[in-house]
């Protein structure tokens, strides 16, 4: 059998062997590490698998190995796990010295798993340790190259500052260059200038020059010319001295032959008669020489002067050509003096020429930047007409479109006059209508049979089916008779609240328009007053007029505002029990109670109900709420019926013996036409008419029904009063119709619903109902009706 370490080479087993068991024991831990290393070709068995020997043999083996420092066996996890769980063997429990064995095989194994332990510890801390001082180095290089880059950072920092400044520096640059540029441009403009202006003067001293030689030419000319007359004047002068000479001798000759005539005159005198008429001859003769003398004189005293005319000009025409001259020298020194000019003009014109050719260069190639420019600035151009063209016929659309709008709105305008006209007459013909349909109106509306009727109850009303009466005649029968009665209308039992609500939306829209109008719930208890006016608010198809009333009222508001029509609301809740008044919005609920006291002793709140100039109802204390959406005024019947549900327990079922009247003010102004309109729209549930009397009522039960019944009659009387314009107004005794009553004559509308219970134990109340509704409905104002009248007349209640 091998040893517990043959997986490892001989020579490991002592020295330098030991430290390369510990520098390897982190990797032979796990059996995965293992299998690598098996990969790796050193091949290494796991203790588990090579059994951990036990026997006697392996003790021995072991025992030979115990002591020895650098004998070291290998353990994997699992080898550890199963040392440690090993069990003790089976065998004779009482063979000690085999367990004892055993138990120092044990002993030893676990030692020496204990000193690999130990070693792989060692081996691990100085692994750690060498970590450790691997990840310091590491930390320091981290450091080292983190000082390194930010000395990078810092250079290319420096060298992006430095790239900075020379592109900053470059951009100067070039900008310089390009102002050096412009400048050379302008210079070489400025040159180019002066070289046309120096060409210029070139040319115009050239001409000058062509126009002084040609001068000179001509001058020249005159004085060669000159020079001839000179000559042949001197000449004549000569001819004419020569001819003076020749006179003077003549002159002379002429004088000895005087002289000799003298002699001979002498000689003559004597014989001077002879010779007289000769002396006469020859002083005539010297008288003609004489003349001619004075002729010769005078022409030589003309050639003098002709003489001295010819010096004259010789001299001027010599001053003349030495100024000539003078001009020509001058002209010789201008033209050298040009010439030296012209001379340095062509070197300047040559360094011109080269920084013109330069300056060409830049200007061709700026020539094809700006045929570049122009290019596009012709392309710009077309697309600047094309926009403007688009922007002209943008313009004109947006004139026309201006034209429309204003022509629109014109028309709008115009439809809005027509529209608040129309207005005018909708309200005007709506009120015609409903006055047509009578100011006062009667409903009467028959609730279903309900279970609590009984069984076998039957219906006591019937409708009659003729043309004239049809959905406006209803028939009770009592012990056999018919009650025939006909009303505005009849609702029979099939009838649904939109139904009912159809007939008197118009009624809510008059409230909008400025009137005033009270809707009102009469009829015995448990007849559907309730359901009528308020019905199931949360239910869509069960809402009564009163909840379905105000929405249509908002609605209409919210679509009247495009006309102009900007409404305030207030609305407020109360409730007349036994003629005293309660504020249901009011914030104090036991406000309610001590009223309600009050007619029991108590003292409470009281409220005072005036009436202004302008025909309102002013209910003193009353909480009044401004409304302006159906939401809050859902909040408010809420509450209300809360503050009467309250009411209701403290007061002992009292409240369906209570008048509820919702009250909405509907102040309207037209901010367009400055039209305003004041409507009142009262919706009452009044109380149930009992007839507890007939039915042995006593006591408070009794006096209820008489105040109710009183209240209810006080009302027909009133309305009955008014309808027929009557100047003295009955009954003011009552709450009620001292409330109402501005609401109930002239122009305002009223509409009263008569609920009738069709079961057979109701007939009485119903048609005492009826009676009291007929009575209502005699009422004629000015417009004649159908015939309403019943057969039995009007009644009061009694
Ligand atoms: N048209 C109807 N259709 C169906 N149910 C109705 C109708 N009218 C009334 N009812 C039902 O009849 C019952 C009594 O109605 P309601 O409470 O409205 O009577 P009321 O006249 O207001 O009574 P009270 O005078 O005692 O307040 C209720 O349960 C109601 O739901």
């Amino acid at each position: 059998m091998a040893s517990r370490n043959q997986n490892k080479p001989p020579h490991n087993k002592k020295g330098g062997a030991t430290e390369e068991l510990v520098s390897d024991k982190h990797r032979r831990i796990g059996p995965e590490k293992m299998e690598r290393q098996g990969a790796n070709g050193r091949s290494r068995t796991p203790l588990s698998s090579m059994k951990i020997r036990s026997d006697s043999n392996a003790m021995s083996d072991g025992g030979s190995t115990e002591g020895s420092e650098c004998s070291v066996v290998e353990f994997t996890k699992d080898d550890v796990d199963v040392l440690l769980n090993e069990k003790r063997k089976k065998g004779d429990p009482f063979d000690n010295k085999k367990k004892q064995e055993q138990m120092a095989d044990y002993i030893k194994r676990l030692k020496l798993c204990v000193r690999w332990f130990t070693k792989v510890e060692e081996g691990c801390a100085k692994e750690k340790e060498k970590l450790q001082f691997e990840l310091e180095s590491i930390k320091m290089k981290c450091c080292d190259t983190e000082a390194e880059m930010k000395n990078k950072m810092e250079e290319l920092n420096e060298t992006i500052c430095d790239l900075k400044k020379t592109i900053s520096s470059l951009e100067n640059r070039i900008m310089k260059e390009e102002s050096d540029k412009l400048e050379a441009i302008n210079c070489y403009k400025k040159e180019k200038e002066a070289k046309t202006v120096v060409e210029k003067d070139r040319d115009e001293k050239s001409a000058e020059l062509e126009k002084v030689l040609d001068q000179k030419l001509v001058a020249e000319k005159k004085a060669i010319s000159n020079e001839d007359l000179y000559k042949r004047s001197e000449e004549y002068n000569m001819s004419l001295q020569q001819y003076n000479s020749r006179l003077q001798l003549n002159l002379d000759t002429a004088n000895e032959t005087h002289k000799w005539l003298e002699m001979e005159k002498a000689t003559i005198v004597e014989s001077l008669s002879n010779v007289r008429g000769h002396n006469k001859a020859l002083q005539d003769q010297l008288a003609s020489l004489k003349v001619s003398q004075d002729e010769a004189v005078k022409h030589k005293e003309t050639l003098a002067n002709e003489l001295k005319s010819v010096h004259e000009e010789l001299k001027q025409i010599r001053d003349e050509r030495d100024c000539q001259q003078g001009q020509i020298n001058a002209l010789i020194g201008e033209v050298v003096k040009y010439k030296e000019h012209t001379g340095k003009s062509c070197a300047q014109l040559d360094t011109l020429t080269i920084k013109t050719n330069a300056l060409e260069v830049t200007c061709s190639s700026q020539k094809e930047q700006i045929l570049q420019l122009q290019q596009m600035l012709f392309v710009e151009k077309e697309k600047l007409k094309m926009v403007e063209l688009s922007a002209s016929t943008s313009t004109t659309v947006f004139e026309e479109q201006r034209r429309t709008i204003r022509e629109l709105q014109d028309r709008l305008a115009d439809r809005e006059l027509q529209l608040v006209e129309g207005e005018k007459l909708r309200k005007k013909l709506h009120n015609t209508v409903q006055e047509l349909k009578g100011n006062i109106r009667v409903f009467c509306r028959v609730r279903p049979l309900l279970p609590e009727d009984g069984t076998g109850s039957d219906m006591v009303v019937s409708y009659p089916t003729s043309t004239e009466a049809i959905e406006r005649g209803i028939e009770l029968v009592q012990s056999g008779q018919r009650y025939p009665f006909t009303f505005d209308k009849v609702f029979d039992h099939e009838a649904s609240q939109q139904d009912v609500f159809k007939e008197i939306s118009q009624l809510v829209q008059s409230a909008l328009d400025g009137y005033k109008v009270c809707i009102f719930a009469y009829g015995q208890t448990g007849s559907g007053k309730t359901y009528t006016m308020m019905g199931s608010p949360d239910a869509p198809d069960l809402k009564g007029l009163i909840p379905r009333s105000l929405e249509q009222i908002f609605h209409t508001s919210q679509s009247l505002k495009d006309q102009g029509w900007k409404f305030n609301m207030q609305a407020s809740i109360l409730e007349i029990y036994n003629e005293t008044i309660r504020d249901l919005l009011s914030s104090n609920r036991s406000s309610g109670m001590d009223q309600a006291r009050t007619d029991n002793g108590i003292p409470g709140k009281q409220f005072t109900i005036k009436h202004d100039a302008n025909g309102n109802t002013l209910v003193s204390d009353l909480t009044i709420v401004d409304v302006c959406s159906v939401k809050e005024i859902s909040s408010l019947l809420q509450k209300a019926a809360q503050s009467r549900s309250v009411g209701r327990t403290q007061m002992n079922e009292q409240s369906s013996r209570s008048h509820f009247v919702f009250t909405l003010r509907i102040c309207g102004i037209n901010e367009n036409t400055e039209q305003q309109v004041q409507g009142v729209l009262n919706l009452i549930d009044l109380a149930g008419s009992e007839r507890l009397s007939r039915s042995g009522a006593t006591g408070d039960r009794l006096k209820e029904a008489q105040a109710i019944n009183k209240s209810l009659s006080s009302l027909s009387d009133v309305i009955f009063a008014l309808a027929k314009k009557e100047e003295h107004i009955p009954f003011r005794n009552s709450k009620l119709t001292y409330l109402l009553q501005p609401c109930l004559g002239g122009d305002s509308k009223t509409l009263m619903f008569v609920n009738i219970s069709p079961d057979q134990s109701s007939t009485s109340e119903s048609l005492c109902s009826l009676r009291f509704a007929a009575r209502v409905n005699s009422c004629e104002i000015g417009i004649p009706r159908r015939q309403t009248q019943t057969s039995h007349g009007p009644q009061s209640l009694g």
